[in-house]
């Protein structure tokens, strides 16, 4: 279970994230949803630590998730298919990332063929199209077999056959028992895959629901209470 509790973060004069309150339980896929710049990208870096709150918490079982010795098999997570360097080759790159957290080469390899990335291990990333980069991406979330997974913007550069691979794929996570968070903009799509979503609107959170509490029409939902609370 992930827990954002009271989560305030300032960057100068920029309120990015105002008293946010929510959780990500376990066995359900969470859709994120929030307009450009609403501070979703950054709620998602507070609970991987790579952002210090100004106050407030963002926990995992109730710890701060930089505080576990084996972090990748607590929270994986897909947040910029473009930032792996360019120069690896794809297999090198989750090799090292394995190395470094005790992880089994050969969970390397199962995790290429589950991301649909075994023909093109060896080539370098610089190579990769954008949707393979997401798959890579997608497969280092999934290389320390993470009780919880967080997804910013993961459909990006997928073809329809990756998008609907990712569906499947974030439900069978849900279905084994994790926590997934799924950040994205495409409203048909998080109707299809979402179980539950977090709406925010200028950092703050203006709706913690079901899908299905929120009417036939995610989209025209996430509109009404996003009307308002829009960053320009
Ligand atoms: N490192 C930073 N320094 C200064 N301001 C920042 C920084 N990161 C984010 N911000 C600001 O914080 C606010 C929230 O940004 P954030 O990236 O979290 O939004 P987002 O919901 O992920 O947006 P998008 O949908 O466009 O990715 C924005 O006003 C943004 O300009």
């Amino acid at each position: 279970m992930i827990r954002i509790d009271q989560l305030t973060k300032r960057y100068g004069r920029t309120l990015a994230v105002d008293r946010l309150s929510f959780t990500v339980p376990p066995g359900q896929v969470t859709g994120f949803l929030g307009a450009n710049g609403a501070g979703k990208s950054t709620t998602l870096r507070a609970i991987l630590g790579l952002d210090r709150p100004t106050s407030g918490h963002a926990l995992v079982h109730d710890r701060p998730y930089p505080s576990y010795r084996h972090p990748l098999s607590v929270v994986g997570a897909a947040l910029d298919a473009s930032a792996t360097h360019d120069g690896l080759r794809a297999r090198t790159h989750l090799l090292a990332l394995a190395r470094s957290n005790g992880i089994a080469a050969r969970r390397v390899d199962a995790v290429l063929d589950e991301v649909g990335l075994g023909n093109v291990a060896q080539r370098r990333v610089r190579a990769l199209s954008l949707g393979m980069k997401q798959r890579l991406a997608i497969g280092a979330a999934l290389l320390g077999d993470p009780e919880a997974l967080l997804f910013d913007e993961p459909l990006n550069g997928l073809d329809p056959e990756g998008i609907r691979w990712f569906r499947a794929l974030a439900a069978r996570l849900a279905g084994e028992g994790r926590a997934v968070l799924i950040s994205s903009h495409l409203m048909s799509e998080m109707a299809r895959t979402a179980d539950r979503v977090v709406i925010i609107g200028q950092g703050r959170l203006l709706a913690e629901e079901p899908l299905a509490e929120l009417g036939p029409s995610l989209e025209d939902a996430y509109v009404r209470l996003t009307e308002g609370a829009t960053h320009v």
